[in-house]
C-alpha cells in the first residue's frame, strides 16, 4: 500500500495491524536515566515522571516536546438518535460544529490555554449511520473509508493528539460496542450521557440489548462489531490510533465514546493501545468499567462528561508539565545538590 492510498477495506486494514511500530526503548531508557539524575527523590514526581518516559518512548526521542498538540474532533450523526437515546435532539450536532468553527465551544477554550491546534472533522452529518436497534450502522464499504478517514486525519509534526468526538446519540452506539466486545448485561455499559431522565435510561438500555440481539450475526470480530454498532466518529478514531501509531505519535484518548472506539483497535491488536493514554475518567457511567478493561488508569478525574476531546485537551497540560520538569530540571550534579544517603 502506498503512503498516499490509505486502505478503503477491511482486509486492507487487518495488513496495515501487522505492520505497527513497536515502542523505541532506547529512547524511553535514557529517559528513565535522566529522571534518575534530576533534583527530587526517585520517583517523586510521580505520574509526571511516567509521562516523560512514556512520551519518550512513543515520540521515539529521548528529550520529549510538547510544543506541537493537536486535538482532532470527529463528528456524526446516529440513525438510533431517532429513538429518543438523548437528551438532546439530533440538530445540536451540526449547531455544535457551527460552535467549534466560531470559536464558542468549550474545546476551543481549552485549546487556546493548552496552546493546542483544532481540527474538526464533520462526517456526512446529513447521512445518519443506521438505526443498530433495528440492523446494522454502515456496510463494510462504509466502515472502511471512515477507518480510511481517520487514518487521513493524522499528519506528521504534531508531539501529541487528543482524540474527541461529537455527535448525539452516540453513547448509545458506544454502549452497544461495549457490551458486544466485553460482555456482561447491557445496563453495565449504559449511561445518561448528555443527561437522559430515568425513562430514557430505561429505554436506552432496552435498545442497547436490542441492538446487539437483532446484529447478533454480525459480531464475529471487533472490525465487524464496529460496523454494526458503531459511528463513523468511532471508525474514524480507530483509523486515527492507527495511523498516529504509525507516525510515532502519541495520542490522548477523551471520555467514554473515544474510549469505547479505542477498545476496537485493543481487541485487534495486542498492545495496540501502547501509545495511548486515558485522558480522564469521564462521569459517564461505564467510562471506569471500559478503562479497567483496557488496562489503562486516567490521568484526571473531574467529573467531566462533556466529549468533543475537552478532557484530552486539557491533560495536554499535564503533558506540558511534564516535558518542562523532564527537559528543565537540572541534575544533582548540575545543581550541586548531595545525591541520596546510603541505606541502612
Ligand atoms: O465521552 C464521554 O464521556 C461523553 C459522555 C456523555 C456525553 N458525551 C457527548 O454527548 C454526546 C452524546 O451523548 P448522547 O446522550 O447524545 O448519547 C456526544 O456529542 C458526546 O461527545 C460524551
Ligand atoms: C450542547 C452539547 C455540546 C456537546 N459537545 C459534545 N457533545 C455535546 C452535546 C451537547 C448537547
Amino acid at each position: 500500500m502506498s503512503p498516499n492510498q490509505p486502505p478503503v477495506s477491511f482486509d486492507e486494514i487487518r495488513a496495515l495491524l501487522k505492520e505497527l511500530p513497536g515502542p523505541d526503548e532506547a529512547a524511553a531508557d535514557l529517559a528513565l536515566a535522566r529522571q534518575e539524575q534530576l533534583t527530587k527523590p526517585s520517583g517523586s514526581l510521580g505520574r509526571l515522571e511516567e509521562i516523560a518516559v512514556w512520551l519518550a518512548r512513543w515520540q521515539g526521542r529521548a528529550s520529549p516536546g510538547m510544543e506541537r498538540p493537536r486535538t482532532a474532533v470527529f463528528v456524526a450523526n446516529h440513525g438510533i438518535a431517532a429513538k429518543g437515546v438523548s437528551a438532546y435532539p439530533q440538530e445540536v450536532t451540526q449547531q455544535m460544529v457551527q460552535n467549534f468553527v466560531h470559536g464558542g465551544a468549550a474545546v476551543n477554550q481549552l485549546c487556546s490555554v493548552a496552546d493546542a491546534d483544532l481540527r474538526v472533522y464533520e462526517m456526512a452529518l446529513e447521512k445518519p449511520t443506521g438505526d443498530i436497534s433495528e440492523g446494522p450502522a454502515m456496510l463494510e464499504d462504509d466502515c472502511a473509508r471512515a477507518i480510511a478517514y481517520g487514518l487521513m486525519a493524522v499528519e506528521e509534526g504534531f508531539d501529541a493528539m487528543a482524540l474527541g468526538e461529537m455527535g448525539i446519540g452516540n453513547t448509545t452506539a458506544a454502549s452497544a460496542v461495549c457490551l458486544a466486545l466485553f460482555g456482561g448485561a447491557a445496563d453495565d455499559w449504559v449511561g445518561r450521557g448528555t443527561g437522559l431522565d430515568d425513562a430514557g435510561l430505561k429505554r436506552k438500555t432496552a435498545l442497547v440489548e436490542q441492538a446487539v440481539a437483532v446484529n447478533r450475526d454480525r459480531l464475529s470480530d471487533p472490525l465487524s462489531i464496529l460496523c454494526a454498532l458503531g459511528g463513523q466518529e468511532l471508525a474514524a478514531i480507530v483509523g486515527a490510533i492507527l495511523a498516529a501509531r504509525l507516525a510515532r505519535t502519541p495520542i490522548l484518548l477523551d471520555g467514554f465514546v473515544s474510549t469505547a472506539a479505542a477498545a476496537i483497535v485493543h481487541k485487534l491488536v495486542p498492545g495496540g493501545l501502547d501509545h495511548c493514554l486515558v485522558a480522564h475518567r469521564s462521569a459517564e457511567h461505564a467510562h471506569g468499567r471500559l478503562v479497567e478493561e483496557l488496562g489503562k488508569v486516567p490521568l484526571l478525574d473531574l467529573d467531566m462528561r462533556l466529549g468533543e476531546g475537552s478532557g484530552a485537551t486539557l491533560a495536554f497540560l499535564l503533558l506540558k508539565a511534564a516535558v518542562a520538569c523532564h527537559n528543565g530540571m537540572a541534575t544533582f550534579d548540575q545543581a550541586a545538590v548531595s545525591r541520596r544517603s546510603r541505606d541502612n
